[in-house]
């Protein structure tokens, strides 16, 4: 690291400069204090400048799964494109360190940037596995280390919540359209703004919160609420109730009217007499008002007073109305009771319109899910049968209801050319040492069949040749692969000073197609919710080799007596 430095190196090199986090909080000073402290005694030491390596990765697949969508890439590279303190911030750390703290230390942190680190990772939006690293961060080590906590803050919910969201997609199907609308029960506005995004890359098709719209460009998408519906009293408030017909030739003097006189033909339709007797009038005046602001986009929520015997028949008055006029109405919002049932009869009602009043298309009205629904409660609609096209999901989706944490570590994997180990009594807690390459090879189906960790210096395996990958830790786990498409999964994603080339941030879209794609692509057994097969994660035998012989030199050799 050059103590030179400033943050114009960006502009020098020849990619285009990268905006900062989306985030204002994440600044350098967004790490744990020991972070600084041990930076530090690095430079007291005269070590801060030692070459290290990290890995980031994490240990187990989240609920309960096989597998992790990678996501939060993006943040941690616009964090370290413009890493730099600013003299308050070093005016802070001065007053947070020991007052023994030689000056010397924060002209040097006055002078870091991260144009001497180089970042590896898998690309964002991909399916990855246990101890594979997504991130190898490879600089100067007082540096690395301050970004230990922010890099895997970055990392940990972005990956946590792109794998609830892919895994609700994968239980409600290609086919359903999955809503985000978690904002107002998120763990507070970066928690909110986080969820919205990488539940897009997860596979959710759009947010109700929008500024993650206006940030990310996600498609926005929504509703009204119960109180829209509870805030009138009768039809008689509508006061305006003209609306100038769809193609703009004729305007329909009074609404109002026009949806009573729907009503009326629906209540005494043969097909329909006896399901309901009268509906409610202040939530039909809801339902025309609504109409009357968004007659393109009429969707109503049904379920404030009673479905089936007033919000269906009064939604179907309003649809019918406007139909008249040549639009054509969204569809309905069920916000409780019984999901699956209440789908069906009202898929019914809307068929037995369409049959009844010879209106193509009323039978397939959207039908649009909410409350408090999660993965087990998609699994049980799917079995019991159900007629919901759209669910909407907040609390379980944004919060990761189902588990908290994802647990990605940051650990050192080399430091000045040395691969370094960490030790554990649990085996799965021990690090893979040494700077390494990783890659993903693929079977004559077109699945992938495992990943590979080699040392940075083996040949990369071939297509075609057979290759020795071995479990990490268990001698007997072993298996010989030909494989017959091998892709490298860490690219240099920011080269720092270095001449490499550095992979583009892609669009937000590509990283979501990216995602969907993989976890297509995978095995389906490893993607099933009940026992999934674990997808193996391997290294070469050499890898291996080297890995127990660096356990057995760093393991102390205990003394019986
Ligand atoms: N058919 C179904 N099978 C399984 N779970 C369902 C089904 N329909 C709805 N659910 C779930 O059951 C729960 C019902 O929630 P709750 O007991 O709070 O009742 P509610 O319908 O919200 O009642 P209310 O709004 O009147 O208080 C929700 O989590 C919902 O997602
Ligand atoms: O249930 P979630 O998965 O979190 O989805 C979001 C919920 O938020 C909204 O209402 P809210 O719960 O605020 O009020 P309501 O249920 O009383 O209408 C909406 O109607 C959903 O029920
Ligand atoms: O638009 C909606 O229907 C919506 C938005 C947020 C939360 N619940 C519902
Ligand atoms: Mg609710």
């Amino acid at each position: 690291m050059d103590a030179t430095t400033n943050g114009s190196k960006q502009e020098r090199s020849s990619s285009p400069k990268i905006d900062g986090p989306t985030n204002s909080m994440v600044t350098p000073l967004l790490t744990d204090l020991y972070q600084f402290t041990m930076a530090y005694a690095y430079w007291k030491a005269g070590k801060h400048l030692e070459r290290a390596v990290f890995d980031l990765f994490f240990r187990k697949n989240p609920f309960g799964g096989e597998y992790t969508v990678f996501a939060g890439l993006e943040e941690c590279i616009r964090f370290i494109a413009n890493f730099k303190f600013t003299e308050d911030e070093i005016s802070f750390l001065r007053s947070s360190l020991p007052p023994n703290c030689e000056d010397g230390f924060f002209d040097y942190l006055r002078g870091i940037d991260c144009f001497g680190v180089e970042v590896y990772a898998i690309s964002e939006g991909s399916v990855v596995f246990p101890k594979i690293p997504l991130l190898r961060v490879e600089g100067p080590i007082a540096v690395v280390q301050l970004l230990e906590t922010p890099f895997v803050n970055l990392i940990n919910y972005a990956s946590l919540v792109a794998t609830n969201a892919a895994r609700h997609r994968f239980v409600a199907g290609k086919s359903k359209v999955l809503l985000e609308f978690g904002l107002r029960r998120a763990q507070g506005p970066d928690g909110g703004i986080s969820a919205s995004k990488y539940c897009y890359i997860g596979g959710f098709d759009a947010t109700s919160n929008v500024a993650a719209g206006r940030l990310f460009g996600i498609p926005l998408r929504g509703t009204h609420s119960h109180a829209f519906v509870s805030s009138f009293m009768s039809p008689d408030e509508i006061i305006d109730k003209s609306l100038r017909s769809s193609d703009g030739t004729g305007t329909c003097e009074d609404f109002v009217s026009l949806v009573q006189t729907w009503l009326r033909k629906i209540q005494w339709a043969d097909s329909l007499r006896g399901v309901f007797g009268e509906t409610n009038q202040s939530e039909l005046a809801a339902f025309t008002s609504y109409a009357l602001a968004f007659p393109h986009n009429f969707l109503a929520l049904v379920d404030t007073y009673d479905v089936m015997k007033s919000g269906v028949p009064n939604f179907c008055a309003v649809a019918l109305a406007l139909s008249d006029l040549g639009y054509k109405a969204v569809g309905i919002r069920l916000d409780s009771g019984d999901l699956a049932y209440l789908s069906i009869e009202a898929r019914k009602f809307f068929r037995a319109i369409e049959k009844e009043f010879g209106m193509p298309g009323f039978g397939n009205m959207t039908i649009t899910a909410s409350n408090d629904l999660n993965e087990e409660t998609l699994d049980a609609l799917n079995k019991q049968g159900h007629e919901v096209d759209a669910f909407g999901i907040g609390t379980n989706l944004v919060t990761c209801y189902a588990q908290a944490a994802l647990g990605c570590v940051f650990k050192l994997v080399e430091i000045n050319n040395q691969p370094r180990i960490k030790l554990s009594e649990d085996v799965s807690k021990v690090s893979i040492p040494c700077k390494k390459r990783c890659y993903r090879l693929y079977g004559r189906e077109g699945y992938p069949l495992l990943d590979i960790m080699t040392g940075e210096n083996e040949p990369p395996p071939k297509v075609a040749e057979r290759i020795l990958c071995r479990h990490p830790f268990n001698e007997s786990k072993r298996a010989y692969v030909v494989p017959q498409h091998v892709e490298e999964l860490l690219k240099c994603y920011w080269p720092g000073d270095s001449d490499k080339a550095r992979v583009e941030l892609p669009p937000l879209k590509e990283i979501r197609d990216r995602c969907i794609r993989q976890l297509d692509q995978m095995r389906p057994d490893h993607m099933r919710r009940l026992n999934p097969t674990p997808y193996k994660v391997s290294v070469s035998a050499k890898l291996y080799d080297f890995i127990h012989f660096l356990w057995l030199n760093e393991a102390p050799v205990g003394e019986l007596q």
